[in-house]
């Protein structure tokens, strides 16, 4: 299980200096939407500058202009960049085609999307899919753990688990192995992000290890 760190509402000198502290414990980085819409690409860029030896993940979101965003991603150095699964089938196959054309990748994210919606986008076999729980979800319902796990039955590819995460949500979702665990605020909001990082890479190596005795 990798861990992503997602970096939001923050400057980029600030996700900078967060990365840093955190690196030893996270394998992949995202600029956050919020990151993107307030600085731009160059956010992308920067990060990717500071940690080349880094997997970086665009959360750009994409809905439509695929070709032009994935591009601008791409070129600013993201290994990864995201498409909601809501967007218009060629959108998504946009996404793909831009992805194979760098050889990079696409996560697809499932917030909003049906049982029903999701078997359809099964067939983008080459992308990773993220069971989602948006902020204003969290905000109105709390940390939505079975919303979660609910998503992952209907996957069979590689998949990502975001949305209010922390130590204690982690003790089920990690269960259910998810290719990537994304979190955000458990580490950089915690008193210390570094100590936070750290306990949840342990606790997933725990986890890991006990899978495999
Ligand atoms: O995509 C996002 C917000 O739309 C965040 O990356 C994701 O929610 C992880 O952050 P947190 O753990 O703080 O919820």
């Amino acid at each position: 299980m990798k861990i992503q760190l997602a970096l939001d509402r923050m400057t980029v000198e600030e996700a900078i200096e967060m990365t840093r502290q955190v690196e030893d414990y996270v394998d992949w980085v995202e600029v956050g939407t919020s990151l993107i819409k307030e600085f731009g690409t160059s956010s992308i860029r920067a990060l990717k500058e500071a940690f080349p030896n880094k997997i970086i993940v665009a959360d750009i979101k994409t809905i439509d202009n695929a070709k032009y965003e994935f591009q601008l991603c791409f070129e600013a150095g993201a290994d990864l960049a995201t498409v909601m699964g809501v967007a218009p089938p060629v959108t998504i196959e946009t996404c793909l085609h831009m992805a194979a054309q760098y050889d990079k990748r696409v996560m697809v994210d499932l917030l909003n999307t049906n049982e029903e919606h999701i078997q359809q986008l099964r067939q983008y076999d080459a992308a990773i899919f993220c069971a989602h729980v948006s902020k204003d979800q969290q905000e109105i319902a709390g940390k939505q753990t079975s919303a979660h796990a609910g998503i992952r039955k209907s996957l069979s590819a590689e998949w990502a688990v975001a949305g209010g995460i922390s130590l204690d949500s982690l003790d089920i979702l990690a269960k259910l192995s998810p290719t990537v665990v994304i979190i955000g605020s458990a580490i950089t909001k915690a008193a210390n992000p570094k100590a936070a990082a750290k306990q949840i890479k342990e606790y997933i190596l725990s986890i890991e290890e006990r899978a495999h005795a």
